[in-house]
């Protein structure tokens, strides 16, 4: 394959993003080959799409050294100080708090592929409202439900495509081909081996296979290497964060950049023309890729890229020495330049040298958005920025939040295959059945009239779980019951079951992954609490709505964006969907709970009154896909960034 030789000019960027100095460069040896569409093709014509039953065994460096700074902890004016790494093992620098701990496995014993309900005949008759502008859209995401799931990305890149694409675009969902060994993998077996290209990137070529489902409408793509063939969830396992991460998302990136220049899917390629929705760090190189690899040789001239944030915690940090086997030019390095401060510096002689994926992604991607207007705002302060606030305010021209949906579908009272009673608006006689059953599975004392409060979700900082730790003694001294479904720090696992013994007749955790569970904990619960420290939307609080359970949340992000806090003097009987509680402390999520809780005992009218709105609220994608398509408009008004 023939290697190209050029000489150009490439801007340099600064820290902040800013440019810095052009620089002469000459790399007819760094990113190799460009484009191997033509040569794809003629593969294709001439074996035709075969299926292919191995792999090259060309695997990924394998578990890298931990960074010098990881191992630092310093006491400072009482903080606990030093790099961490985040669930996905990339170092964050400017988290002051402890390490999270270690990743648990996911433990998804019952099927979820089988969830899904194809909606397009759901639709029959119905005429389904269609975007004015139709696009070739590519997501980029380690997640996409129900193949692959640990939380919210997952949800989002599992429905808002189908969404999409039945608005009439074109759509490709590219995320890795995880093999764990477990039953889970039969979620794979739907998608067949379409061919493989060879990506270059950590030091030579890695070959990767491309299989693909055509679902909903929309173009389901897995990259498959071995390095996504292993125990455990997308980013680890129960010894923490897989040492190769940045491998294996590098990986992701090249070959999502590929899939729309090479798979002819349906008969015809996506074409260079495309837009692709980076989604976190993960898929972070995809608009780097496409400035600094693609455009200066004339290929993705049209494309656009909006980098989507889900969570800015989570950057993809790694040392600065792993610059060079991302396959960029030598030259683009200062928009991934990353550089500690000097607390969080190993020794004296550490400069703090770092690239950040996510931070490359910010610079050189068309628009930003998130998954809320209070976290778009957010994110450009000191507090909510996580060091990349300075650079999220210089490109606020750009940068957009809209609000998550839902997938009505699968969370649906009136039809969800997972609760042991089916309940709408107007007939809410169910739900106290799902009360009921959940109870008994719990081997909690079965009693309809006691207030059962709900936690799903992650168990990390992020998530507020100090907070429900530190309450509990007093909230188990009230006349209620709760349940925590929940994985990941270890500690807090213990403690679950630690307070499940401590506290045998009110509370139970269950530590573990487990979908089908959280829709009967969400089904069944009065309450759902969510103590969150930081949330970017949130989705818990918008399936509870919907199945008639009230949230008791932190006023963050998207939190405060999307529960009304109660006011029952308001005319007509109340108003509003919850409680928001603010400041994050346990006295005031005490106090809030306290007031739901009496509510619920006390008011029954209001009560009705809150989960009646709470259900009637509209958190389908529609409204937040019109949102989407007007950015992606915007995105192609503009040129795209070329450095
Ligand atoms: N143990 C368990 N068993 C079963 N299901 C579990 C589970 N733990 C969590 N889940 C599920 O995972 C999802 C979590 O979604 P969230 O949006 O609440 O948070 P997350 O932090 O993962 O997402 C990030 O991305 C999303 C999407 O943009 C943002 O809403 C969010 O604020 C941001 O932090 C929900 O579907 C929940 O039911």
């Amino acid at each position: 394959m023939e290697s190209l030789k050029f000489t150009t000019l490439l801007p340099c960027k600064s820290l902040s993003g800013n440019l810095v100095r052009p620089k002469l460069i000459n790399h007819h040896d760094v990113i190799g080959q460009v484009g191997l569409a033509p040569l794809w093709k003629k593969r294709c014509k001439t074996e035709g799409l075969r299926l292919r039953a191995s792999l090259s065994s060309k695997a990924g460096p394998q578990d890298g050294a931990p960074s010098a700074v990881e191992d630092q902890k310093e006491k400072e004016n009482g903080v606990l100080l030093g790099a961490e790494r985040d669930s996905s093992g990339s170092v964050i620098g400017f988290n002051l708090s402890p390490p999270n701990g270690h990743e648990v496995v996911i433990d998804t014993e019952e099927d979820v592929t089988s969830d899904r309900i194809e909606t397009a005949e759901d639709v029959g008759g119905r005429e389904k409202p269609k975007a004015k502008v139709t696009r070739s859209i590519v997501f980029v995401t380690a997640e996409a439900a129900p193949y692959s799931k640990t939380g919210g990305l997952g949800d989002v890149c599992g429905s808002l495509p189908v969404v999409l694409a039945g608005r009439g675009h074109r759509v490709m969902v590219v995320s890795p081909r995880y093999l764990t060994g477990s039953p889970a993998d039969k979620k794979f077996s739907g998608a067949i081996d379409v061919g493989h290209t060879n990506v270059i990137c950590f030091g030579g070529e890695q070959e990767v296979a491309f299989f693909h489902e055509y679902r909903e409408g929309v173009d389901w793509v897995f990259v498959d290497h071995p390095s996504f063939h292993r125990p455990g969830n997308p980013y680890g396992d129960s010894f923490g964060a897989f040492g190769d991460n940045q491998f294996r998302f590098t990986l992701l990136s090249h070959a999502a950049c590929e899939a729309p220049l090479v798979l002819p899917l349906g008969g015809y390629t996506y074409g260079q023309n495309c837009l692709f929705l980076v989604n976190d760090w993960h898929a972070g190189l995809v608009p780097l890729l496409l400035a600094a690899k693609y455009r200066p040789h004339g290929v993705y001239t049209d494309a656009r890229s909006v980098l989507i944030i889900h969570n800015l915690a989570h950057q993809g940090v790694e040392s600065a020495v792993t610059y060079k086997n991302l396959g960029l030019p030598a030259e683009w390095y200062g928009a991934l330049e990353w550089v500690f401060p000097e607390w969080a510096r190993a020794h004296a002689l550490d400069r703090g040298e770092a690239v950040n994926i996510l931070k490359g992604a910010v610079v050189t991607t068309d628009r930003i958005l998130t998954v809320s207007e209070g976290y778009a705002w957010e994110i450009t302060t000191v507090e909510g920025g996580y060091g990349l606030n300075g650079l999220l305010s210089s490109r606020k021209s750009v940068l957009n939040g809209i609000t998550n949906g839902i997938d009505v579908v699968e969370w649906d009272p009136s039809s969800d295959k997972h609760i042991a009673s089916h309940y709408s608006a107007n007939d809410l006689s169910g739900k106290v059945e799902c009360k009921i059953a959940l109870q008994k599975e719990l081997g909690l004392p079965i009693r309809p009239d006691c207030p059962l409060i709900g936690f799903i979700g992650r168990l990390d900082y992020q998530k507020g779980i100090d907070l429900i730790q530190s309450g509990i003694p007093e909230l188990m001294s009230e006349d209620v019951q709760f349940v925590m479904l929940g994985s990941g720090d270890v500690q807090c696992q213990d403690w679950m079951r630690l307070a499940e013994a401590t506290y045998k007749d009110k509370f139970r955790g269950w530590v573990g992954f487990n979908v089908p569970v959280s829709h009967r904990i969400t089904a069944g619960c009065d309450i759902l609490l969510m103590p969150s420290r930081f949330e970017p939307c949130g989705l818990n609080q918008l399936y509870a709505m919907r199945y008639g359970t009230i949230p008791v949340v932190h006023s963050t992000g998207g939190l405060r964006d999307t529960v009304v806090n109660f006011n029952p003097y308001a005319e007509g009987g109340g108003e509003g969907t919850g409680w928001t509680f603010s400041p994050l402390t346990k006295e005031s999520m005490l106090a809030a709970l306290r007031l739901a809780i009496r509510t619920y005992k006390e008011y029954k009218p209001s009560w009705d009154g809150l989960m009646k709105r709470g259900m009637g609220k509209d958190f389908t994608w529609e409204s937040a896909a019109i949102q989407y398509e007007q950015v992606f408009e915007w995105a192609f008004i503009d040129p795209p960034y070329v450095g």
